[in-house]
């Protein structure tokens, strides 16, 4: 959880929950340089060496979410939603631009991020937990409700790295809708759950959008973010190119491809 990470939160008009400001993000191709690539690169003067590629994967995106909305981004493969949704968590620093929040975050972007392979659910839940923000207490307190939405009692007291890929995402997800954040963030998480987990994590997801939670879903489901997504944000080559109504979005994005 991030608290806060604006430093000019005061900036922010009171209903917004999020805004995104003139932000760009680029990655650097040839940052893992062989050992003979970076011997050569230190013998060779400055003037002669091959500058290094850059990727930009977000290039001046702006906008704002306002408090209580669910917002979809959605975009082709590797169009730069999961940089987006990792510049909002906190977890990556934009090179250009500000990304302002208000309030607590809760980020489900990668399954698995934030467990440890050798502890135990139940251990990992106190230390997923912890990372969320929540203290020793507060998770005692919701540990029975965390493990009864992930209906993986079970398998509590095994090591985490024997769990698939959908029971990580259970536990995730509960410990993550326990952790109750102003702000969710969540990557085509949903994914890999059964169908039945499915249900019951949207339904969950429209309990916190009645009690006002703000919400980013990145999805390639068309289904999932028109059932719960107000507005949607079209990511195209690293370019925002829509911001409106989730029908016209999908249009945009298709006619886009
Ligand atoms: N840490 C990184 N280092 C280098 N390149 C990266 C890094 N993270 C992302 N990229 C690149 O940035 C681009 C955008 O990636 P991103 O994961 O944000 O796309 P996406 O829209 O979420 O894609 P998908 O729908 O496939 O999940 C891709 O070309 C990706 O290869």
């Amino acid at each position: 959880m991030v608290e806060d990470i604006s430093q000019s939160r005061a900036q922010l008009p009171q209903d917004v929950s999020i805004r995104v400001s003139e932000v760009s993000k680029r990655f650097h191709f040839r940052a893992n340089h062989s050992i003979k690539e970076a011997i050569v690169k230190a013998f060779t003067p400055k003037s002669r060496r091959r500058p290094d590629e850059t990727f930009t994967a977000l290039d001046r995106i702006n906008f704002d979410i306002k408090r209580g909305e669910t917002v979809g981004l959605i975009g082709v493969n590797g169009s730069g939603k999961s940089t987006l949704l990792k510049l909002m968590s906190g977890v990556m620093q934009p090179d250009e631009g500000e990304v302002y929040v208000r309030g607590s975050v809760a980020g489900l972007i990668e399954v698995g991020a934030g467990f440890s392979p050798d502890l135990t659910g139940r251990e990992n839940v106190y230390l997923n937990g912890a990372i969320l923000g929540m203290s020793k207490e507060e998770i005692d307190a919701r540990y029975d409700d965390i493990v009864a939405f992930s209906e993986i009692e079970s398998f509590m007291d095994t090591e985490v790295k024997f769990y698939s890929s959908g029971m990580f995402l259970r536990l995730a997800f509960s410990v993550a809708v326990h952790s109750d954040p102003d702000i969710f963030l969540i990557d085509e998480i949903l994914a890999v759950g059964d169908e039945a987990f499915q249900h019951k994590c949207i339904t969950r997801l429209r309990e916190q959008q009645k009690r006002g939670q703000t919400m980013v879903i990145v999805s390639h489901s068309e289904d999932q973010i028109k059932s719960l997504a107000d507005r949607c944000i079209v990511i195209s080559k690293s370019h925002q190119i829509f911001d409106g109504k989730p029908d016209e979005a999908f249009a945009v994005m298709r006619a886009n491809m």
